[in-house]
């Protein structure tokens, strides 16, 4: 059974430092991506977008949280919507907007379904807390306030901490770590596998063992996909970028493996940045990887 799906857009660029990300969900919508859903059979809702600040109307009073108060709010709603469309049997697409948005979308999900497991697709960790960041900007911080590390009004989001526990959290794409940020995931006991270990091993082999530490023991598996996971020859509209990323080729069969194991409960796609684009193409790989997430195969 297809279960129907739910598109909720989030214009957030509060997370990070370029503007332009906040595009990323209408870039996404322009690249087919409702109508190319329903021909694969879906019944699919677009519900448009949450509400999130500009943010030349406010100011930056901590510089190591960069717009708190409003990315709070923003994380709150969005974990409401992800929340009742869930519980309404529903599969969100939640499209970024920055990776912030992943704080409202894990804290919605685990409301919806017990116990989560999450893949993190991403060339990096977003693993950095107030105390290491080297920026300031939310959008590196997601992963850890999801494992219940970080400022209050992060990781309380949806009124609990923690989110999943890392035992069930796999980060895959990794290239470009903070020397601290390294440090914490290594304590919380997150498994990651780098472009080393995808090289080596293989993505097949790479998303097997993925799929394993997220759903061994979860109701259901979120899956957090960073568009700067891609290699930015292919991908080369996302304000992150870093040399060495998943081919188009290996981030396919990736999705197609997901397909497979029916264990995705909602997921989102995040970093696409129409300014820094070449002819929307990063949004239209998006679309590609959604597809073949929700089971588009070529014969
Ligand atoms: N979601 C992202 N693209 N995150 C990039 C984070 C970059 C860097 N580690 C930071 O904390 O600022
Ligand atoms: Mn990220
Ligand atoms: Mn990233």
């Amino acid at each position: 059974m297809k279960k129907p799906i739910s598109i909720i857009g989030v214009p957030m660029d509060l997370g990070q430092g370029r503007r332009g990300v906040d595009m990323g969900a209408s870039a996404i919508r322009y690249a087919s991506l409702q109508e190319r859903i329903a021909r694969l059979g879906y019944d699919v809702r677009d519900l448009g977008n949450v509400n999130v600040p500009t943010p030349e109307s406010h100011r930056v009073e901590n510089k190591k949280l960069k717009y708190l108060p409003e990315v709070a709010d923003v994380s709150n709603q969005v974990a409401r919507l992800v929340e009742n469309q869930m519980k309404e049997d529903r599969f969100p697409i939640i499209l970024g907007g920055d990776h912030s948005i992943a704080i409202g979308s894990i804290a919605g999900a685990t409301q919806a379904v017990k116990k989560l497991g999450v893949i993190w697709f991403d060339a990096h960790g977003d693993m950095n807390t107030e105390e290491t960041t080297p920026s300031g900007n939310i959008h590196g911080m997601p992963l850890a306030v999801s494992l219940g590390l970080g400022h209050p009004d992060l990781t309380h989001v949806g009124g609990f901490a923690p989110k999943v526990e890392a035992k069930n959290v796999v980060i895959v794409g990794a290239r470009d770590l903070d020397a601290e940020e390294r440090n914490l995931i290594k304590q919380a006991g997150v498994s990651v596998f780098t472009m080393h270990e995808i090289d080596k091993m293989g993505m097949s082999a790479v998303m097997e063992e993925a799929i394993c530490i997220a759903s061994e023991g979860t109701d259901g598996v979120h899956l957090s996909l960073d568009l700067d996971a891609f290699d930015p020859r292919e991908a080369p509209g996302v304000g992150t970028p870093v040399l060495g990323g998943v081919t188009y080729r290996e981030g396919h069969l990736a999705m197609e493996m997901l397909a497979a194991a029916h264990v995705l409960t909602s997921v989102d796609i995040v970093e696409v940045n129409p300014i820094l684009d070449v002819e929307n193409r990063t949004a239209r790989v998006a679309v590609d990887m959604i597809c073949s997430l929700l089971g588009q195969t070529v014969i």
